[in-house]
């Protein structure tokens, strides 16, 4: 393995906060703040040698999320390919410290098809910034469009956040507030409905997996959520984004694979789905087309309260 592929440590000198960043999917696996919390869940069996993308972590999701469109691959070619390192971009200053990498489609051999196959007439660059501080991570995705025609998009930070001591199924100690008023979309069942206000804390069910898109309602554009993942642990996760300037309404997702599909996995401990608990912030509906030349970008802020 050439020392590009190999994960690279950034530490923030000031406060002690790290992280872990894998250039084959631009894939954050590790946060852990000045005081030594790791938030992030990376699974015991994930496969860390490119040969398929990281489970656990933060995945990215573009040009879809899912298999809208059944012609490409689930969650698009982000997460599926190496990413370079932005030269000088590595800092390490007093507030944070921080690193961006990108892909250009040219160099996206991997999870290509559909409308973005060989033959595609669109053409891209992403570029995905990451910072730390003591106790917060931002991630940020900028996409550019490079070519002339407009193209369609959606775009995920697919975040596995580590739930304490493998409470991931007590709604007591693990939830997600924030996505009262929301129009829920259960992945699983196919139903769909609004959320009701005040029934705002989304828990993970007892005894089923819980695959759940949010969209938000009209007005709300901008995803604030409190999520308690564990005992003592709570991080709030804000999420903002724009194509061409103008802002995007911010979904959620929440998923648990629960037992049954834990087990399905080869890249997921049988019992993992304790220590787990996905909530995903994106720009899944009412996404404008990306203009020839224009600029999309999408970020995240997690902080360990
Ligand atoms: O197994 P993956 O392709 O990484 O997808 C893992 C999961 O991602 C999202 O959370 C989707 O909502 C789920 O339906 C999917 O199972």
């Amino acid at each position: 393995m050439s020392a590009a592929r190999d994960p690279i440590e950034i530490i923030h000198s000031k406060s002690g906060a790290k992280c872990t960043i894998y250039p084959y999917g631009a894939h954050l696996t590790s946060y852990v703040t000045s005081s030594g919390e790791e938030l992030l869940f990376l699974s015991r069996d994930a496969i860390l040698d490119g040969s398929r993308p990281i489970r656990g972590g933060i995945p990215l999701c573009f040009p879809q999320f899912g298999q809208p469109d059944r012609s490409m691959p689930q969650h698009g070619f982000l997460r599926n390919n190496y990413w370079g390192e932005v030269r000088g971009s590595r800092v390490d200053c007093d507030e944070h410290a921080g690193i961006s990498m990108e892909l250009s489609l040219v160099d996206a051999i991997n999870a290509r098809g559909g409308a973005w196959g060989d033959d595609t007439k669109y053409d891209v660059r992403c570029t995905y910034a990451v910072k730390i501080y003591a106790n917060r991570f931002e991630t940020s995705i900028v996409i550019d469009n490079l070519g002339e025609e407009e193209f369609r998009f959606q775009v995920l930070l697919h975040n596995y956040f580590l739930v304490r001591d493998g409470t991931a199924l007590n709604g007591e100690v693990c939830n997600v507030i924030g996505l009262g008023g929301y129009n829920v979309h259960d992945k699983v069942s196919g139903e769909r409905r609004v959320l009701d206000a005040e029934n705002f804390a989304v828990t993970v069910p007892k005894d089923r997996i819980i695959d759940r898109e949010y969209a938000p309602p009209s007005g709300v554009i901008d995803l604030d959520l409190s999520i308690s993942a564990g005992p003592s642990r709570n991080l709030s996760l804000k999420a903002s984004g724009t194509v061409d300037g103008i802002p995007v309404p911010v979904s959620g997702v929440v998923w648990n694979p629960h037992r049954d599909n834990a087990k399905a996995m080869i890249d997921f401990g049988d019992d993992q789905y304790l220590d787990m608990i996905c909530v995903e912030p994106g720009l899944l509906t009412d996404v404008p087309p990306l203009g020839g030349g224009k600029v999309a970008s999408f970020t995240q802020i997690v902080t360990c309260l």
